[in-house]
């Protein structure tokens, strides 16, 4: 069976993990899912390698970023991590990370973050289910989450 690990944030203002599991449940009814909820976003890449290592075949990471500086470097050092571990484990952690400064609109935001984390769950359930090939009719499609697709250039 089909094992998907969600990992939100406490920091996070939206609850993400939950539309990520409504999403990945309807995509992949029969699979299992496990969330894993960590304080903020530096501690995410721990909690995804832990669900790998405990048999999870793939993760989504929900991450929220400050308007600060400090939130962007921190947001550098997380992404750092979850890529490292990506590697390390040879399997898919697709970082959903909304940064709180994209919009100025808190509407907007959440219109924003619901369509980036669908999306994506989206993507991790076609990778882990059906395989390296089953973006590829998507590619060069110039396709976006969180806001209209840039389209592809002719
Ligand atoms: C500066 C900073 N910014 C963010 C952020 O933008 N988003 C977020 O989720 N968490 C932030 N944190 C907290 C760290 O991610 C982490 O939760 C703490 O350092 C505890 O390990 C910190 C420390």
């Amino acid at each position: 069976m089909r094992k998907y690990g969600v990992v939100d944030t406490t920091f996070s203002r939206i609850d993400m993990g939950s539309i990520a599991i409504k999403v990945i449940r309807a995509e992949d009814p029969d699979a299992e899912i496990i969330r894993y909820t960590v304080p903020g976003i530096k501690d995410m890449p721990v909690a995804a390698k832990r669900l790998l290592d405990e048999g999870c075949d793939g993760v989504i990471t929900l991450g929220w970023v400050g308007k600060s500086m400090l939130d962007k470097y921190s947001y550098l050092a997380t992404s750092i991590g979850l890529i490292i571990t990506q590697v390390l484990t040879s399997k898919h952690i697709i970082d959903v990370t909304v940064h709180e400064d994209e919009v100025n609109d808190e509407e907007k935001l959440k219109d924003l973050a619901i369509d980036r984390v669908t999306k994506h769950a989206k993507n991790l359930v076609m990778l882990v289910r059906d395989g390296r090939n089953a973006l590829t009719p998507y590619a060069g499609k110039g396709l976006r989450q969180g806001y209209e697709n840039a389209g592809p250039i002719d």
